[in-house]
């Protein structure tokens, strides 16, 4: 290899797949993926049902291992990643759920504490500090105090973005992150994501809302017949 073809687009790429395919089991659910996400894109996955999205993802974040195809994430090799490698790759993205996930039995400022002294934080005024930075983000400063159930689902999802942003990721995986909210708290969630992909962030997001994709045009890839590719959308 030359020293131009080891260098060149290596600090700009975030993820890049080669021939990559993806089973569920002994089943073939997508075949020979093969695409990149630079820094700073903001890119939708889109699908129907049973088409792959969410084995896409599991894959990216290690819940699903690769086997066949060249897988690069945040400078992890997909290939030859190894079960002990999987938390130090989590702690470079932010994995955001349809159901949020927060722990239902502390409080919000608690549920970040948590993530944060799992992923190797020891100053509690550090910690107190970056719990208020992400809150501030997504506009729930206020709210850190309450239990999970005291929150409406659109501010659990806004809580949980900013969970995903504790660790200053490197690429904020989204799955299906509106697939519980109405149409109107879905708007407000996605300006949350738009804000943050505004300030710098890569984004990747399943979704099977078009009216937010018509709302908030952007790079489009999609799952069908077993394949990914890109959607060229058409003005409206
Ligand atoms: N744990 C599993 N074991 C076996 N097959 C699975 C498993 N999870 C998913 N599948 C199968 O893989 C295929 C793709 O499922 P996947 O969940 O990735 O689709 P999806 O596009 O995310 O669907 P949805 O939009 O409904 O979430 C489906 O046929 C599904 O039945």
């Amino acid at each position: 290899m030359t020293p131009e073809e080891t260098t060149e687009k290596v600090p700009e790429t975030v993820l890049e797949l080669k021939n990559v395919s993806i089973f569920q089991k002994e089943s073939l659910i997508l075949n020979d993926v093969s695409l990149e996400v630079n820094k700073g894109e903001f890119v939708y996955l889109i699908g129907k049902t049973g088409s792959g999205k969410s084995s896409f993802m599991k894959t990216l974040y290690g819940d699903l291992p690769l086997r066949q195809g060249e897988g690069k994430i945040v400078d992890f090799d997909l290939k030859t990643l190894r079960e002990k490698d999987i938390p130090f790759l989590r702690r470079k993205l932010g994995i955001v759920f349809q159901d949020f996930k927060l722990l239902p039995d502390r409080t919000i400022n608690k549920n970040m504490r948590f993530v944060l002294k799992a992923t190797g934080w020891k100053d509690p005024a550090k910690m107190d500090q970056q719990i208020l930075e992400v809150l501030e983000k997504v506009g729930m400063k206020t709210k850190g105090f309450k239990f999970p159930h005291e929150l409406s689902g659109g501010e659990q999802q806004r809580i949980a973005i900013a969970r995903a942003l504790l660790n200053d990721p490197e690429l904020i995986i989204a799955d299906e992150p509106t697939g519980n909210l109405d149409p109107q708290t879905s708007v407000e969630v996605m300006k949350v994501l738009q804000d943050i992909n505004k300030a710098g962030r890569t984004i990747l997001m399943a979704t099977h809302d078009y009216a937010l994709i018509l709302k908030y045009p952007s790079k489009t890839l999609k799952c069908d017949g077993n394949k990914v590719f890109e959607v060229i959308q058409r003005a409206v």
